[in-house]
C-alpha cells in the first residue's frame, strides 16, 4: 500500500481560501497513492482559536466538497485531516463546534467521519469551544492490492490516551491514522507515543503533523510512518532543519512510502503478544 503523508506548513499570512487552493493543487500531484493523509485543522488554522467560529462549516459544507473533489480528481482514498465542524445543534457542553476529520473514497464519497474525543487546551481552546466526540471509528478502505485494510481514526492529543487505540484494535484496526497540529515544544512525545501505540497494538501507524509557525506556536513536524513491529519506515526531519528562508512556512514536505500490510499479519502471528492480554 503506497501512502502519502502531506506535512503542511503555514503561517498567519495565508487566507483559508488560498490554503485550500494550495492543498487541492498539491493533492492533484499525488495520483497513484492508495492513501493520502493531511494534518489536523490545517484550513481552520490549528491554534488560532479566535478564528475557528468564522471558519466553521457543516459536515457537507464547501470545505468537505472541495476535499471530495480533490480525492476524486486524484483518484485517491484521502484522509482530509480535520476541520472545524459546525454542528447541527449545540451538544452537552453547550458548544456547536467539533474537531472533525473526514475519510474520503477515491470516488469522493464520504467513507467515515471522526470527532476528536480528547479535547486539548486544559479549559481553553477545544474544551471551551468544542464538543467532544464519543464514537470510536474504524472503517475499511482499499489496501491497494485488491483487499481491504481496517483503519482506526484519531486526532493529535488522542495519541496520549492508549485506551482509545485498544478500542480501535478490538474493533479490528490494522492501521491507525493520526493527523495533528502538535507543537515543536513536545515533539519528542509525538514520535515516542506514536511508536508506542504502534508497538503495543501491533498496528501500522501513520502520523501526519503540521509544520511552520502560526498563532505564536511553532509546529513540530516529524510526521512518521511506523510498522506494527515499531520500525520507523519514514520520518520528516525537524522543520527548522529544512533550510527554508521563511520560518513561518518551514518544514512542508510529502512523505511517500510503501507499507507492506501482510507483514503486520505475519508479525502478529510470529509474536502473538496480544493473545496474552488479561482483562
Ligand atoms: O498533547 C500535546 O502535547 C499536543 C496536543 C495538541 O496540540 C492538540 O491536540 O491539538
Amino acid at each position: 500500500m503506497r501512502i502519502a503523508v502531506v506535512q503542511l506548513a503555514y503561517g498567519d499570512d495565508e487566507s483559508f481560501e488560498a490554503r485550500v487552493d494550495r492543498v487541492t493543487a498539491l493533492v492533484a500531484g499525488l495520483s497513484g497513492h492508495d492513501l493520502v493523509v493531511l494534518p489536523e485543522l490545517w484550513g481552520a488554522t490549528g491554534f488560532d482559536y479566535g478564528r475557528w467560529a468564522e471558519r466553521a462549516q457543516p459536515l457537507d459544507g464547501p470545505w468537505a466538497r472541495a476535499m471530495a473533489d480533490a480525492a476524486r480528481s486524484a483518484g485517491v482514498t484521502m484522509h482530509a485531516g480535520s476541520f472545524v465542524e459546525r454542528l447541527p445543534e449545540a451538544g452537552a457542553d453547550g458548544n456547536d463546534l467539533a474537531n472533525t476529520s473526514l475519510l474520503l473514497g477515491a470516488d469522493g464519497r464520504l467513507l467515515a467521519s471522526y470527532r476528536k474525543i480528547h479535547r486539548f487546551g486544559f479549559g481553553a481552546g477545544e474544551p471551551a469551544l468544542m464538543e467532544a466526540g464519543d464514537e470510536v471509528v474504524v472503517t475499511g478502505i482499499p489496501d491497494g492490492g485488491g483487499g481491504t485494510v481496517q483503519v482506526g481514526l484519531s486526532t493529535c492529543y488522542d495519541l496520549r490516551f492508549p485506551e482509545l487505540y485498544r478500542r480501535q484494535l478490538d474493533a479490528g484496526a490494522e492501521l491507525f491514522v493520526v493527523p495533528a497540529a502538535w507543537p515543536a515544544a513536545r515533539v519528542a512525545h509525538w514520535t515516542l507515543l506514536g511508536r508506542a501505540r504502534a508497538v503495543e497494538n501491533q498496528c501500522v501507524l501513520v502520523q501526519c503533523n503540521t509544520a511552520g509557525t502560526h498563532a505564536g506556536y511553532e509546529m513540530g513536524g516529524h510526521s512518521q510512518v511506523v510498522t506494527a513491529a515499531g520500525e520507523v519506515l519514514v520520518e520528516a526531519p525537524a522543520p527548522a532543519d529544512d533550510g527554508s528562508a521563511d520560518p513561518a512556512r518551514a518544514g512542508e514536505r510529502v512523505l511517500s512510502v510503501e507499507v507492506d500490510l501482510e507483514a503486520t499479519t505475519a508479525y502478529r502471528d510470529s509474536f502473538p503478544v496480544l493473545a496474552d492480554r488479561r482483562l
